[in-house]
């Protein structure tokens, strides 16, 4: 799979461990920044993996900041992305047989690289249910829409 991947400063050393393993994995894994653990602000680096998932230039993507707050609210202001931001692989799970998620966001300072990499692994591989979640899932894209003008 092509996955765009990206943090700030708070994120690097987790976002360097997710890398290694999706691309022992054999993914294709895009970085967009950080590159060091040099502060760097969030909102830059959740906009461009955005964009790119948007642009269907990466599948998913998954960003990453110090509390994975700030780097998912700021990739859900581009319509189309639905970012989660997740702590449990229950919720990862969720994210996507509910709500579709295409970006998967984590705190660095929050989450072990074990627990982190359980929940890409459970993100990666579960599909989107559709039926009635589709139907909601629209509705979100109606709110876009509705507010985006
Ligand atoms: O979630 C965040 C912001 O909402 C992140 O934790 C940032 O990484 C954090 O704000 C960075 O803080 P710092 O004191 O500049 O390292």
């Amino acid at each position: 799979m092509k996955i765009a991947i990206g943090s700030d400063h708070g994120g690097f050393q987790l976002k360097e461990a997710i890398k290694t393993y999706l691309e022992e994995k054999g993914h294709e894994v895009n970085d967009f920044g950080a590159y060091s653990t040099e502060s760097v602000d969030y909102p830059e680096i959740g906009e461009k993996v955005a964009i790119s998932v948007k642009e269907a230039e990466n599948e998913r993507g998954i960003i990453i900041c110090g509390t994975g707050l700030g780097i998912s609210i700021s990739a859900n202001k581009i319509p189309g992305i639905r970012a989660a931001l997740v702590s449990d692989t229950f919720t990862a799970k969720m994210s996507r047989a509910h709500n579709d998620a295409n970006i998967l966001a984590l705190g660095g300072r929050v989450l072990g690289v074990d627990l982190a990499l359980e929940i890409v692994d459970v993100w990666l591989h579960t599909e989107f249910e559709g039926g009635r979640h589709e139907r909601r899932v629209n509705k979100i894209k109606d709110l876009e829409s509705k507010y985006n003008k």
